[in-house]
């Protein structure tokens, strides 16, 4: 029995209490229908007369086995449902406290297989296994108390050899435990390789390494199986061994029985009733056996849900941003792991009008500080300030309502047009969603379809790769907050796309904050300010012509990009007087 299930659902505990009352109730009401029995197999042949007593005993039996019964499943079912509800209420809380980052400390996969099945397995635990601990301790007392009167020795050889039974639990407990264990591993694994390939089947597909993915699987589900029969089998022999001990008890208690009749110490009543009794002593124990072992996948699956639970916590977040606050980034330092520093003592500010731009090579933590700035890695060491307060103390949800984060992976869902933008501003006029599609530049386009409703299949996969980033721009102007922050909008979009993004980007920063991650140097010639990030640190602010002059790395990174981009003009210009030559046409 696990104390700290208990802690966790205490309201089931009542519900487990009642359960067992009315299983105690039900074996009374067998107790008086087995002394019925006895008394008329013994008249039978002794040819007394049943006494009176006999029949009201016989129907109060009946209905009391029948009531019991229902009632004791009613309780078990209410201390299952309760167990269910909370520990799933309880994980949810969980998520939403660890934050969004929650998947730095568990997969997503886990979290839902011991949200399903785990809390299913405790439900057996809870219902049936629980109840059962109890009644099978109170049931060999209570028959001990009425069979010991009759023959005290058979009732002793019974009680004694009930016993017997959780030994050999406790046995194979240890067996079950390390089994049980690597079988909730697998089935983790098993769950977490499902998922990822089942997201990335596409991606497998291009590159036709779903067959190999498909293999692997497959020896993970054969690993899976052969765990799984481990299981069954294991629980198989000790319900074979318990069983055994349990008819040998029951041998033992009856054969001292006959014993004692033969010898003239019990009548022919007294030898009835112990040898139909003498099962009874056993099948609560027996059946607390069989329990045990979906209750041990419960207790494998609460070790999890435990582990889940005592996850650390990044501490309550209740502040809320106030109008007109602006970023400022004081000798920021992170890191994703402890081992390796991403950041190194970043300092920037985010004026609260204007844009901002953030430039740098592939991975020198342009993305990183986006991240920071919209409180998606509280672990950073330093300043990361919004007006007065710390990012990592803002109330999320407050944070949201201030900063609005546009990146390359903006979902769309499928539905209508008119959905998707209504996501971000429910309850806003058409005008003004036609006025976001205009600024994105898709208002033409979409006229030309069905206009706001226009339908969008999952990921928006019939919109073009600019029409999608288009609408998610489109989405993001209108979720109105102080400040957005933009990272790598015109990544891979047609220069038509790229030029109306930038051109809404523009027109945003006019009356609002804007934080522009790009690496195409071109977009941010106009920007406020300009920070150069290079490994992780700042390697130059300022504006556009103070850091050509000023800062070498920028100067060499907008070099690279004007050559190459002359070099591609050059080329289209080359193929163009190579068409004209060929076809003899201006
Ligand atoms: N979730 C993560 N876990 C561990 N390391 C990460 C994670 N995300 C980014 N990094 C590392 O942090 C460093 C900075 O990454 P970041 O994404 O901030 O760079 P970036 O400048 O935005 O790059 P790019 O221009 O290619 O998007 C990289 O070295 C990357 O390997």
């Amino acid at each position: 029995m696990d104390k700290r299930l208990l802690a966790l659902v205490p309201e089931a505990l009542r519900h487990v209490l009642a359960t067992v009352a009315w299983q105690w109730v039900g074996l009374v009401g067998n107790v008086a229908l087995v002394w019925v029995i006895a008394q008329v197999a013994s008249s039978l042949v002794t040819g007394v007369a049943v006494p009176q007593v006999a029949w009201p005993l016989l129907a109060a039996g009946v209905v009391l086995r029948v009531v019991a019964a229902r009632l004791a499943a009613r309780e078990s079912f209410a201390a299952s449902q309760d167990v269910k509800r909370v520990l799933r209420r309880r994980i949810y809380e969980k998520l939403l406290a660890m934050g969004p980052s929650y998947t730095d400390q568990v997969p997503t996969a886990e979290v839902v297989q011991l949200s399903v099945e785990g809390c299913e397995q405790l439900e057996t635990y809870f219902g049936q296994y629980l109840p059962q601990l109890f009644y099978a301790v109170l049931a060999p007392v209570t028959l001990f108390a009425v069979v010991a009167p009759v023959s005290l020795p058979a009732a002793a050889v019974l009680l004694l050899c009930v016993p017997l039974i959780p030994a050999t639990i406790v046995a194979v407990q240890k067996v079950a435990k390390r089994i049980l264990g690597k079988y909730w591993d697998q089935y983790a694994e098993l769950g977490d390789s499902f998922l990822e390939n089942l997201q990335g089947l596409t991606t497998l597909k291009i590159y036709q390494a779903d067959a190999a993915r498909h293999e692997a699987m497959n020896q993970e589900a054969e690993r899976f199986r052969t765990i799984t029969m481990k299981v069954l089998s294991m629980q198989l022999n000790s319900i074979i061994v318990m069983d055994i001990v349990a008819l040998g008890g029951a041998v033992a208690g009856i054969a001292v029985a006959l014993f004692a009749t033969a010898a003239g110490a019990i009548d022919l009543f007294g030898c009835l009733f112990v040898v139909l009794i003498s099962a009874d002593f056993f099948l609560p124990m027996r059946q607390l056996g069989s329990y045990f072992h979906v209750a041990m996948n419960g207790m494998a699956a609460s070790e999890k849900i435990f582990r889940l639970l005592e996850l650390p916590e990044p501490p309550a977040r209740t502040l809320a941003p106030k109008a007109g606050d602006a970023f400022c980034l004081r000798d920021v330092t992170f890191g994703y792991v402890p081992e390796r520093e991403v950041l190194h003592g970043v300092g920037l500010e985010v004026p609260a009008c204007g844009m901002t731009a953030i430039v740098g090579e592939s991975g020198s933590g342009k993305s990183t500080i986006a991240a920071l700035l919209c409180g998606r890695l509280p672990g950073y060491s330093g300043e990361a300030l919004l007006g007065e307060a710390q990012v990592r103390d803002l109330d999320p949800a407050a944070l949201a309502r201030y900063v609005t984060y546009v990146g390359l992976g903006a979902r769309l869902f499928a539905g209508t047009v008119r959905d998707n933008l209504l996501m971000a501003a429910p309850g806003v006029s058409e005008e003004e969603l036609w006025a976001a599609l205009k600024m994105a530049n898709l208002a033409d386009y979409l006229r030309s379809q069905e206009g706001l409703d226009t339908r969008l299949t999952e990921g928006a996969a019939n919109l073009s790769g600019g029409q999608r980033q288009r609408l998610a721009l489109a989405r993001a102007v209108l979720h109105k907050t102080p400040v957005y922050v933009f990272d790598e909008a015109t990544s891979n979009v047609d220069v038509e796309s790229e030029e109306a993004i930038m051109a809404a980007v523009r027109n945003l920063a006019a009356t609002h904050a804007v934080v522009l991650i790009s690496h195409r140097l071109a977009n941010v010639t106009d920007a406020q300010r300009i920070y150069v990030m290079e490994r992780g640190h700042v390697a130059g602010e300022g504006t556009h012509e103070e850091l050509l002059s000023a800062c070498p790395e920028y100067a060499s990174l907008w070099r690279t990009q004007s050559e190459l981009e002359n070099v591609t003009k050059g080329q289209s210009l080359c193929q163009l007087q190579e068409v004209t030559a060929d076809g003899g046409q201006e």
